[in-house]
């Protein structure tokens, strides 16, 4: 497929899964806690207490994590967001506490007024995924240079399983992701 051919899709199917996602809010209510106890249950089960878990503080109608965050303190893991840096660049993680301040940061997104540390697990949001592991996001290429940076990091998707497609279009760059894990399902790759 022409590189033209695969933005115009990429770019397609973004808007469709974005329009999809904002009328969504009731099933989001009903299922966010469903896929929290998903993420907590792959996180018990491939992390050690004290590690730095990186997660994501909500965008637009995105999945609210912001209680998993809560949840992961008070197991004894550390918890990171990142913040955004201008394009071309990779994510920098910053610790998050309860009390701590959060700042708006690039595109609307927000971060903690933190040191940068380095995350043991990312946690990656998704706007499509498919069974391959592959993913489209917002279309910055945040974390798929964050990803090559950190290579061989241990990381899952995030999404609901509203968000799966047949086959979201690739590019060279593009990272596959290992795991995905919905409110329904842990998906291993
Ligand atoms: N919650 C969350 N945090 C995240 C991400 C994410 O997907 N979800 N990111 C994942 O990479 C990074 C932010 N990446 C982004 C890249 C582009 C746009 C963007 O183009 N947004 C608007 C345009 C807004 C504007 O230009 O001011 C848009 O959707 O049209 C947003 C976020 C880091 N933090
Ligand atoms: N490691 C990389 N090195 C150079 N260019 C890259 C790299 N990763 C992605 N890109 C480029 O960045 C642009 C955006 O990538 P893509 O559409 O995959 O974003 P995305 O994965 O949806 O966004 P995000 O990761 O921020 O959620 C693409 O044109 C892609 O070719």
């Amino acid at each position: 497929m022409l590189m033209i051919d695969i933005l115009q899709e990429k770019c397609d199917l973004r808007n469709r899964l974005k329009l999809l996602r904002s009328q969504s809010d009731q099933y989001h209510k009903q299922y966010t806690s469903f896929l929290i106890q998903n993420i907590v249950e792959f996180i018990h089960n491939s992390c050690a207490t004290k590690d730095v878990i990186a997660c994501f503080w909500p965008l637009d109608n995105e999945a609210d994590l912001r209680p998993l965050l809560h949840q992961l303190i008070q197991c004894n893991y550390q918890v990171a967001l990142p913040k955004t840096p201008t394009k071309g660049n990779p994510l920098s993680f910053h610790l998050w506490s309860p009390t701590v301040t959060m700042q708006e940061g690039r595109y609307k997104t927000m971060h903690p007024n933190t040191d940068i540390i380095e995350p043991n697990f990312i946690l990656v949001p998704l706007m499509a995924f498919d069974r391959c592991g592959n993913r489209l996001g917002y279309g910055g290429g945040y974390y798929d240079r964050t990803l090559q940076q950190f290579s061989g990091i241990n990381c899952a998707g995030v999404a609901f399983s509203y968000q799966e497609v047949t086959q979201v279009p690739t590019e060279r760059f593009d990272f596959g992701l290992p795991v995905i894990i919905t409110e329904q399902e842990i998906i291993y790759i």
